[in-house]
């Protein structure tokens, strides 16, 4: 059975009972009329214009009253996410409003307003302002909380990160709220045209009420229930229509052509030579843990430096102040550069761009075309085995593929500082081997500076050019990796280290 012919199964079985029971007999006409009668009168009144007027005047208001309070709601909410210190001021007045029904404030309304269209229009602007007002503060603040940290590692303007990721990212919870709304605006429209009005669906069936017409009752019940589905289906197609999509940009096939062609060169070779980082006692104290005391160190120009050590001992909180998102409390960082690129243990692909625009975006501040930035964008994928996903959804990757696609990120911004926090973390063995082993060769060719964050001890002895083992605020051991990449787990000197590592790791 298909689905709309499920959906219509009780409709129809309700009809056959309200059919068999008005023509028994035991229940009066006055009280049940016959899905008939119901219907003659649906098309006496059509056909006089009557339904139409009544039908237009709810339309007419609910449209007015829901459009005022949509734009109000998306209004505040931007306001409050912008300037907490509005939502503070106006919380108590709105808090207030919020939980008292609409309705009951119909007799305040009509004195205030008159019997006219104002408390109506009222009514339906109070009913539906807050589903919506608080499904989009909900919606911007849950997406800032989830992308925030990529929008400051990709140094957005409030403007960008509003305009790529924010609303984007709101924008399904968002619309939720949108149709939400709509559905109190048109109950509270009717409720309030039930009491104060001389038209309207509302005062149709009061009117027929009070005159004893119960087929008119039910033609304005079914009009009522019908227009409202009508409707909601209508804004939910409009709605899904604006969730934005990943879709392949204009043009990338060309930019990816040509980009072939000059692979694998490795374009993505920082433009200036590496810099030497100087952390000088660093420290970060949180209410219940100071992952970092006075902590000084510097990373090598050119060199792999990885960070070993437990959970929990601060390694992310040491990668986070390397790369600006976190203030330390004391200590100084000298010769960050401007070129900082961040890798995180999620990938973070905006779900609603291609490939090839969630690495553009990290090129955002690049003084060039967009057509050079897709061809960057696309070079940078290549360098990773990606060139031909460029145009292809976040959510058609594997999870490796994912984080290669995190890593052209980086790389296209030609970092002379690339931080990588545990980015093979939460791949399997396979993909986290094959990576490692591009990583490695990546880290040969490209002369970047590099902090590696892992747990892996294996990771750091085939990758860094020095390890660092952390715990209780600083260094308890630093090793330097002598033997030359690629590699091998079997290479004696490498192996030797490993133990080295593993068993100072298990005293911590
Ligand atoms: N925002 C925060 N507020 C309070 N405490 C925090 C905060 N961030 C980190 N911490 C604490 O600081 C310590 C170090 O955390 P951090 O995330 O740097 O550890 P880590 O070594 O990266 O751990 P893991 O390997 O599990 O990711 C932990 O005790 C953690 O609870």
């Amino acid at each position: 059975m298909t689905r709309l012919a499920l959906r219509l199964v009780l409709p129809l079985l309700l009809l056959a009972l309200w059919w068999t029971a008005s023509r028994s007999g035991e229940i009066p006409a006055i009280l049940l009329p016959t899905p008939g009668r119901v219907l003659e009168s649906a098309w006496s009144m059509a056909v006089s214009g009557e339904l139409w007027k009544h039908t237009a005047a709810s339309l007419a208001r609910v449209a007015a009253g829901f459009a005022a309070a949509s734009a109000l709601a998306l209004g505040l909410a931007f306001l409050f996410f912008r300037r907490p210190h509005a939502e503070t001021l106006l919380s108590g007045v709105l808090e207030s409003l919020r939980v008292v029904p609409p309705l009951a404030l119909i007799p305040l309304l009509i004195l205030w307003l008159g019997i006219d269209e104002g408390p109506k229009l009222a009514i339906v602007i109070l009913s539906s302002f807050f589903p919506v007002h608080v499904a989009a503060v909900g919606a911007l603040r849950g997406a800032a909380r989830e992308w925030g940290e990529l929008i400051e590692a990709l140094r957005l303007t409030p403007r960008e990160a509003l305009r790529h990721v924010l609303l984007p990212g709101a924008a399904p919870e968002l619309l939720r709220g949108v149709r939400v709304g709509f559905g109190y605006a048109w109950r509270a429209l009717v409720g309030a045209e039930l009491l104060a009005a001389a038209s309207g669906l509302g005062y149709l069936i009061e009117d027929a009420s009070a005159l004893g017409q119960t087929d008119r009752v039910m033609v304005g019940i079914l009009v009522i229930a019908l227009l409202g589905i009508a409707a909601d289906a209508l804004l939910m197609r409009v709605l899904s229509g604006l969730v934005p999509k990943a879709k392949e940009p204009a043009g990338l096939g060309a930019t990816r052509a040509a980009a072939k062609d000059r692979e694998p060169a490795g374009p993505c070779a920082p433009a200036d030579a590496p810099v030497e980082v100087r952390f000088e006692g660093v420290t970060k104290r949180y209410p219940k843990a100071t992952p970092l005391a006075d902590l000084s160190f510097t990373l090598e120009a050119g060199r792999v430096t990885a960070l070993l050590g437990r959970s929990g001992c601060g390694k992310t909180t040491l990668l986070k102040i390397a790369a600006g998102l976190i203030m330390p409390d004391a200590g100084t960082i000298e010769g960050r550069p401007e070129r900082t690129a961040i890798v995180f243990q999620a990938p973070k692909l905006l779900p609603w761009k291609s490939l090839a625009e969630n690495v553009a975006l990290a090129l955002m501040h690049e003084p060039m075309s967009d057509d050079a930035r897709f061809a960057r964008a696309v070079e940078a994928l290549a360098m990773v085995g990606l060139g031909d996903r460029a145009g292809d959804a976040p959510h058609q990757l594997s999870g490796g593929q994912a984080q290669r696609a995190a890593l052209a990120r980086a790389l296209a911004t030609r970092p002379r500082l690339l931080l990588l926090d545990e980015p093979f973390g939460a791949l399997d063995a396979l993909t986290r081997t094959a990576l490692q082993r591009e990583c490695a060769k990546l880290f040969t060719t490209d002369a970047m500076t590099v902090l590696l964050i892992t747990h892996d001890v294996r990771e750091a002895v085939l990758l860094a050019d020095r390890i660092h083992v952390m715990e209780g605020g600083g260094f308890v051991e630093t090793e330097e990796v002598r033997a030359a990449r690629p590699r091998a787990l079997t290479d004696p000197e490498v192996a030797a280290l490993e133990e080295r590592l593993l068993g100072t790791l298990l005293q911590c």
